[in-house]
């Protein structure tokens, strides 16, 4: 098990009697617009705490997590991807340096861009990207961090179908082999079919089980 949540109220946004959601494996986290499933992700890494109930993490009470380390563990990818100033190189050894891990080899940041389908240089300046490379790029930033869980929030919905199945089923390969837990929003139906081992929709403030 990786989290479980009991009795989560938060702003009138999420009512969660229980949930449990699975280590190492993929779990798409579904729901129309508004249900609350940023606000979800946002509570399994405390940027924002819930108004009541508990959450634990490896059976751990989050609140005894120091913040800062537990987003080294369980790192979320916003969905509105960022490029630094400078090359793809840099932006790449930016995220290790940002969260004080070891500069990584050239090879090993080229494996990263291959398996997010992003066939650029690592010299080439980051700041003409298209907002789908832009996203490429920031899923190899993190694909390179390699936390214990990655909390993904929409990180295809600016490509193409056929790339986001392409892009999502390697980086999900290469974190299994990692036996990593990934936790995804997507309103891609295809995606959640092809890649979800698990599936939680949420609902507007409606009480509820999930
Ligand atoms: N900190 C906050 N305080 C008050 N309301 C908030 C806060 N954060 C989000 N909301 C509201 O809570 C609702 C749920 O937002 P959230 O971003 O979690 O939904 P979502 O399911 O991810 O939506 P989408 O699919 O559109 O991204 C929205 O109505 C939003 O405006």
């Amino acid at each position: 098990m990786t989290f479980r949540l009991e009795k989560i109220r938060y702003k009138g946004i999420l009512h969660i009697d229980h949930l449990k959601i699975s280590a190492g494996m993929v779990t798409c986290l579904t729901g129309e617009s508004g249900a609350g499933k940023t606000s979800l992700l946002r509570l399994l890494n405390r940027m924002d705490d819930p108004d009541s109930g508990s959450i634990f993490y490896q059976e751990q009470p989050l609140d005894r997590f120091n913040p800062i380390e537990l987003r080294r563990k369980v790192t979320m990818l916003s969905q509105t991807s960022f490029t630094l100033p400078g090359t793809i190189g840099e932006n790449l050894q930016a995220g290790l340096e940002m969260t004080e891990r070891e500069k990584k080899d050239e090879a090993v940041l080229l494996k990263a861009l291959e398996t997010v389908q992003l066939h650029k240089s690592l010299s080439d300046g980051a700041g003409n990207l298209s907002g789908g490379e832009k996203q490429r790029l920031s899923l190899a930033r993190v694909l390179l961090l390699k936390p214990e869980v990655y909390l993904l929030d929409e990180p295809t919905a600016a490509l193409d179908e056929e790339t986001e199945l392409k892009v999502m089923s390697r980086f999900l390969e290469e974190v299994k082999r990692d036996k990593g837990t990934v936790i995804m929003i997507t309103h891609s139906k295809q995606l959640a079919e092809i890649c979800a081992q698990n599936t939680i929709t949420l609902k507007k403030a409606k009480e509820g089980e999930y």
